[in-house]
């Protein structure tokens, strides 16, 4: 609007006899522009006047167009909403649902042309991208022949999702509109927090029509396709960290991993098929009902007790493989963990799943008397473990801790809490396994846990929501455990894990070796890998390279595969030499692992290798036994 012609316009002609009006609404503008911007009317007149620059007119050009598009937006923003609400469906994912993560690496995979103009490139990690990729290790050696893998994960190319915004796509011949976005929270304009993914990320997933229909069949086909992709895999959760909890679910996806084989746990084969059995009766969908009609909740629980490294874990992740099942793992001696937190986790479970309870011995549960009572324990059947008043020898035995000794006099106060907090600090800085019986970890470890054993006990028998679980816990220490965490009910099997005897150990050999090459004629002698002790396997790798003189592993320059007569052969030789029940299976694969491609040098080897363990360990209890004595002093 020009303001100026309009003013003149509307003015009354000189010599109406109105001059001496006050200033008319037409002189406002120019008034309001000048009160706006301060010495607005001396610019405009001198710029009129020196360019012949008629200001007022462009004023009014740019409030045309500031208006036009505000109006134009608002029209948008009207009939958009307006077509959406007639003519779109629209399913919402949240961030935390599994099928976020579907959705978008199937719109990575089967969607996202290089033609998109928006897309967010993501560096590919873990054992998806190691399957993947591999094919092109061969292409990222180092000038020594070395497994480079900067130079490896150079050539691996990133993925691509969609980032924030709209984009359009086709599937089954039908439009569909995909839209992320961050949820607003309260007094944040959504601009203000769109940029890198967080946790409070959303998809909208609109399609034309006024039922959902067509998208659930699209979430149908890439749950599909996630699921065909992931059932070679393991799906292993933790709990969520504190800090990001409260932006969503209590548990989270911490990796992804190949199902372990069955067949590659070591176990007896009448346990093995015993509890695969059990579970496959119990997963079976009629058992709800056969559970329900005889008023038995459905759960189930397994007990896995045994040294450290004999397959606890390695059998539970083999389950979840045969069962198609997520595990959930849970650590009792994470000490943020609170009674709460744990409750609720065991809520938030999903209908079928593994709950790992990890080394429940080793939590240093309180049985608190008020629950005992409570749950109608008060009869006192229980005993503490670790409850005020009692502690545990450096043996493992729980001993009354009187508060008064046998002459009836009161303990020295300090002495104890000397004592009693040196043990503990010994027992926190001492790692699993070590300490004075190094089989069995160390009894005198204390963790320090929220959670008392009444506390896991309402978590383990909770509510209905989590029926359906298998709940497998795992020890070194079933001596240790109060009765009423291990009562039929909570654990319905029990299933122990040995030191290996020779039968295992022939197994454990024949496992690592089959499909193995034979050295060549040409591949120069071993030498060197005695005097080798560490557990690190990158260094048996390095070691082997100069071993074999072939820096990539030694199969280039090798050619037969053994047989598997002649690695029946070389077994039995392998465990004639190993005694039963003196080592576990991962001690015995640590062995092996050492030459990865030489099964007649680990049976050469073998002697030797127990001479230096028998040392370590003798070094191990000698260590064990001056700080016993130092801690007595
Ligand atoms: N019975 C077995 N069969 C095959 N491999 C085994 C067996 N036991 C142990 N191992 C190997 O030893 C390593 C440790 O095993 P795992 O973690 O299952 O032991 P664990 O009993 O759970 O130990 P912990 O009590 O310390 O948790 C793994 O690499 C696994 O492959």
């Amino acid at each position: 609007m020009d303001f100026r012609k309009l003013s003149k316009a509307i003015q009354p002609p000189h010599g109406s006899g109105n001059s001496s009006q006050p200033m008319s609404l037409t002189d406002l503008p120019p008034k309001i522009l000048d009160a706006l911007i301060p010495g607005y009317s001396v610019v405009s007149k001198y710029a009129l006047a020196a360019f012949g620059l008629d200001v007022s007119l462009w004023v009014t050009i740019v409030v045309i167009l500031l208006g036009s598009v505000k109006g134009g937006q608002y029209a948008y923003g009207k009939t958009s909403k307006a077509f959406r609400y007639l003519l779109l469906s629209s399913v919402y994912i949240d961030k935390h649902d599994d099928l976020f993560d579907m959705t978008m690496d199937w719109l990575a995979n089967t969607q996202l042309s290089t033609s998109r103009r928006k897309v967010t490139a993501r560096t590919q990690r873990g054992a998806k991208a190691d399957k993947e990729f591999e094919a092109v290790a061969d292409d990222a050696l180092s000038d020594e022949g070395y497994f480079d893998y900067n130079k490896w994960s150079a050539r691996t190319p990133p993925r691509y999702e969609p980032y924030y915004g709209r984009h359009f796509f086709w599937h089954n011949g039908r439009l569909f509109i995909f839209h992320r976005s961050q949820k607003a929270r309260p007094g944040q304009s959504l601009s203000v927090q769109i940029g890198k993914p967080s946790d409070d990320d959303i998809i909208q997933i609109d399609c034309i029509g006024r039922s959902v229909e067509p998208t659930q069949g699209l979430l149908k086909a890439v749950k599909a396709w996630s699921l065909a992709k992931l059932r070679s895999t393991t799906t292993i959760r933790h709990p969520t960290p504190k800090d990001r909890a409260r932006f969503g679910g209590a548990w989270s996806k911490t990796s992804s991993r190949p199902s372990r084989p069955m067949d590659t746990v070591i176990l007896d084969a009448e346990q093995k098929s015993m509890i695969i059995e059990d579970m496959n009766d119990y997963l079976h969908p009629a058992s709800p009902k056969w559970y329900a009609t005889r008023g038995i909740p459905y759960r189930r629980g397994y007990l896995f007790h045994g040294p450290p490294g004999t397959g606890k874990t390695s059998l539970s992740f083999a389950l979840a493989g045969i069962f198609g099942l997520e595990i959930y793992v849970i650590s009792l001696q994470e000490p943020t963990l609170t009674e709460g937190d744990l409750m609720q986790l065991f809520n938030t479970l999903p209908r079928r799943c593994i709950v790992l309870l990890e080394d429940v011995d080793a939590a240093g549960l309180i049985r608190d008397d008020k629950s005992d009572a409570a749950k109608g324990d008060a009869s006192g059947k229980y005993k503490r473990r670790r409850a005020k008043g009692k502690h545990e020898t450096p043996k493992g035995d729980v001993q009354e801790e009187d508060t008064e000794n046998k002459d009836g006099e009161k303990p020295k106060e300090a002495e104890y809490t000397l004592k009693d907090l040196a043990r503990e600090l010994k027992s926190i800085s001492s790692p699993k396994g070590g300490g004075n019986d190094k089989r069995h970890g160390n009894p005198n470890r204390q963790a320090r846990t929220g959670v008392s054993l009444s506390g896991l006990l309402n978590a383990i028998d909770g509510v209905a929501t989590h029926e359906g679980r298998v709940l497998i816990m795992t020890t070194n220490h079933p001596e240790q455990l109060d009765s009423a965490l291990v009562r039929p009910g909570r654990v319905d099997q029990r299933v122990e894990f040995n030191l290996t005897k020779k039968a295992q150990i022939k197994e454990l050999f024949v496992r690592m070796y089959s499909g193995t090459n034979q050295p060549s004629a040409s591949a120069p002698p071993m030498n060197g890998t005695a005097t080798m002790t560490t557990n690190s396997p990158e260094h048996d790798i390095s070691n082997e390279k100069m071993s074999n003189g072939d820096p990539v592993g030694g199969d280039s320059k090798q050619s037969k595969v053994w047989s598997s007569d002649d690695l029946d052969e070389l077994s039995e030789e392998f465990a004639a030499q190993i005694p039963d029940d003196t080592y576990t299976p991962a001690e015995i694969q640590n062995h092996l692992m050492r030459f990865k491609h030489e099964p007649s040098t680990a049976v050469e080897q073998v002697a030797s290798w127990m001479e230096e363990h028998e040392a370590e360990e003798e070094k191990q209890r000698q260590l064990a036994a001056e700080d016993d004595e130092s801690e007595d002093e």
